[in-house]
């Protein structure tokens, strides 16, 4: 199907790395966060490797000391750091960073001290805290506006994509130097040093490309002042737990970072535990990070139609299960295998998250808690990183013997990891229990449907044209919106069919008076829920299916929505059933897009003309549960929802529906006839 609204202007490139110089900016600085990560693990490792011969909690101290470097100079110097920066010309910022990081980074094996190795990561944190904002102005002068968004995306999925890959190639380094101190004692390779030399290599690439594109030169600004890391923590929870998601939500990201820094931060002490050395800690931590991937691209896909807001809780409490057998059982096989489990949990909540946030927080205060959020994340990370190596070195390292053969030595290492997976638990639960939507409705049922997906013998169906829904509580506008919405789109060039349920069909006619009559008091919520199924289940296989199959655009007044708020929510039945039964009554055909018009449901019966029917005479508290039914439906998969403000007037609201329909519309005319009229014929002047 072309969708009108992605089709490409003319001479603008396909993919944003088809520009020049994006994509060298974007090539370097991508070998660079390589470089960083790469860096990281080289200086966990070396400050390790310095203090061998201190007591456990030096050791675990000074690994601390290298992450608390490398994370204070945003919380100290963040605030004034894009302030201070936008005064520079952007180019020479860049270039002037990227060669003092060069030198600093260089300096740190030559010196070889562990006084030196913290000072220098901390300056070069700080000259990247500099050189950050300038980085981020420029992206905005190399791609057109339309293609920032995905070339933001890019930077992401290469800052963090990146670690696995450093850590695969920090393990490479490390049985390289292994193997090397074997052959040749005498020249041997320490993989610390050169991961340190290569991050030195990658910014003075980077400072060369960056000095030679065509950055245009900066107008000085008074620059924005930021408030502080402090303000914005406490301006940020104020305004965003009001609600118990978002509270949910934020206390589940927090404690997962929590958990995760524990883990980064204890990881050296473990392998050494586990006598697993440096290779052994790139694998670790590689292994978290390609869970982590994992996690956030492959899961959604995996567990499809799964309730979002049981999934975030329940990944976080995976991860904590994770921990907790990390703790228990020492083998570096199965620790590898469970880290990539804490990554992928950590992954799913993080990407969870951050999209849930999108759309629970209103639009006005969505910057805060984002800034709270962010701000929050690096004060949580630094204090766990930091306490986990030194809790660790406290506690002495005791070993068991388990019989002739085997000894288990359990240390500080292993109470850490107890601890996160104690934190990852309980905030999994709390996030589960504040964010559950589907109340009601067994876990294990979930799952169940989750795993069963369609109905077993219902292959997906679908069609060429456009099915759109209008849903909401009575009163809310459907019909009014259907209408203005069929003529909008027929002057759009569309072939339109406007329908409605229960009753479009002339089974249906006979099934929607027995539904709405009032005299039928006390018909089971099962037969109600049946007879709408089948009034549906006629009206997809004479009306919907075959406007479909036409290529039409059809818009029905309810469907499947109205019967899991109405009977799901308001009835109270099993809403995995009713979704089950559902997909087998239309051969599992799902709209493209379902507006959902929310409105009070006292404003909606306010609005009502005749007598109210059996269902408009429901109680008040019904009529809420069908609201936060639809709502619930809604939130769990916004790419297929649009919710719309309802008490607005109904032109407003027709504005707005236009707008989000014009998203998904078929180009109304097909390829094969734009070619056909593309092709003017031949005039032959006489
Ligand atoms: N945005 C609006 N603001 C105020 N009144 C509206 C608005 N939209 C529709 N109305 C009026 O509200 C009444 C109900 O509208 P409509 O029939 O479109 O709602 P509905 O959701 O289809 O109702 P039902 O659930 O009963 O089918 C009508 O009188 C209509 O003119
Ligand atoms: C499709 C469908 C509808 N209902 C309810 C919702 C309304 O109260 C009536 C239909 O009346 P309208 O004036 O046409 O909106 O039926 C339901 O309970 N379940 C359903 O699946």
């Amino acid at each position: 199907m072309t969708r009108s609204g992605r089709s490409e202007a003319r001479g603008e490139p396909r993919t944003v790395l088809a520009i020049k110089p994006f994509r060298r900016f974007w090539l370097v600085l991508s070998l660079s966060s390589l470089g960083d990560w790469l860096s990281l693990l080289a200086l966990m490792s070396m400050a390790a490797m310095l203090t061998a011969d201190q007591a456990a909690w030096l050791q675990g101290t000074a690994v601390s000391a290298v992450v608390v470097v490398q994370l204070l100079p945003t919380l100290v110097l963040g605030p004034i750091a894009g302030a201070l920066a936008d005064r520079f010309d952007r180019r020479l910022n860049m270039v002037v960073g990227d060669i003092l990081r060069a030198l600093l980074y260089i300096s740190m094996p030559l010196v070889g001290e562990l006084w030196w190795l913290l000072i220098a990561n901390f300056l070069a944190q700080t000259v990247s805290l500099f050189w950050a904002p300038a980085k981020e102005a420029t992206v905005p002068n190399l791609v057109p506006r339309q293609r920032l968004e995905e070339a933001n995306r890019l930077f992401l999925v290469t800052t963090y994509g990146s670690m696995p890959i450093a850590a695969g190639l920090y393990t490479l380094l490390a049985t390289v130097g292994t193997v090397s101190v074997r052959l040749f004692p005498d020249f041997a390779l320490n993989q610390n040093d050169i991961a340190l030399f290569l991050n030195g290599a990658t910014y003075l690439v980077a400072a060369l490309v960056v000095f030679r594109l065509p950055i245009p030169p900066m107008q000085p600004t008074e620059g924005e002042r930021q408030p502080s890391v402090w303000r914005q923590i406490v301006d940020g929870w104020r305004f965003a737990a009001s609600t118990p998601v978002v509270r949910g939500l934020l206390v589940g990201m927090l404690g997962a970072f929590a958990a995760g820094g524990l883990v980064v931060g204890v990881a050296r002490l473990y392998v050494t535990l586990l006598q697993a050395g440096d290779a052994g800690f790139g694998i670790l931590v590689g292994s978290v990070f390609t869970g982590m991937a994992l996690g956030m691209f492959v899961a959604p896909r995996v567990v499809r139609d799964f309730s979002r807001y049981r999934l975030f809780g329940l990944a976080i409490a995976a991860s904590g299960v994770a921990l907790l057998l990390m703790a228990l059982i020492p083998n570096m096989v199965i620790a590898a295998f469970l880290t990539g489990t804490v990554g992928a949990g950590a992954g799913i909540a993080w990407m969870i998250g951050l999209t849930l946030l999108g759309t629970e927080v209103s639009d006005e205060i969505r910057g805060r808690t984002f800034a709270f959020l962010q701000a929050m994340a690096k004060v949580v990370l630094m204090v766990a990183v930091a306490a986990g190596p030194i809790l660790g070195g406290l506690i002495p390292n005791r070993t068991q013997r388990l019989g002739a053969d085997i000894a288990l030595t359990f240390g500080g290492s292993n109470v850490v990891l107890l601890v996160g997976a104690a934190i990852a638990l309980l905030v999994g639960w709390y996030s589960y229990t504040q964010m559950d939507d589907r109340r009601g409705t067994s876990l294990i049922a979930d799952v169940v449907t989750a795993v069963r997906g369609a109905p077993p013998d219902v292959a997906a169906k679908r069609t060429s044209g456009t099915l759109i829904a209008l849903e909401g509580g009575e009163g809310a506008g459907k019909s009014t919106q259907a209408r203005l919405l069929a003529i909008w789109l027929r002057e759009q060039g569309y072939d339109v069919v406007a329908t409605h349920e229960p009753g479009a069909t002339k089974v249906g006619m006979r099934l929607r008076a027995i539904l709405l009559d009032r005299n039928h008091v006390g018909l089971s919520p099962r037969a109600e829920a049946l007879l709408y199924c089948a009034d549906r289940a006629e009206h997809v296989e004479s009306v919907i299916r075959p406007a479909l199959e036409r290529g039409a655009v059809v818009v029905t007044d309810r469907y499947i929505d109205s019967m899991v708020a109405y009977q799901g929510a308001g009835r109270q039945l099993p809403e995995d059933e009713i979704v089950w039964l559902n997909r087998w009554a239309t051969d599992n055909l799902l709209p493209d897009l379902t507006i959902v018009l929310d409105l009070p449901p006292s404003e909606g019966s306010a609005r009502r003309g005749a007598p109210a029917d059996r269902l408009e005479a429901e109680s008040e508290d019904f009529h809420e549960r069908v609201r936060s039914g639809f709502q619930a439906r809604a939130r769990s998969e916004p790419d297929r929802y649009f919710v719309v403000d309802a008490s607005e007037p109904a032109e407003a609201v027709s504005r707005a529906i236009q707008d989000e329909v014009r998203r998904i519309l078929p180009d109304p005319v097909p390829d094969s006839s734009e070619e056909a009229t593309t092709t003017f014929p031949a005039i032959k002047i006489e």
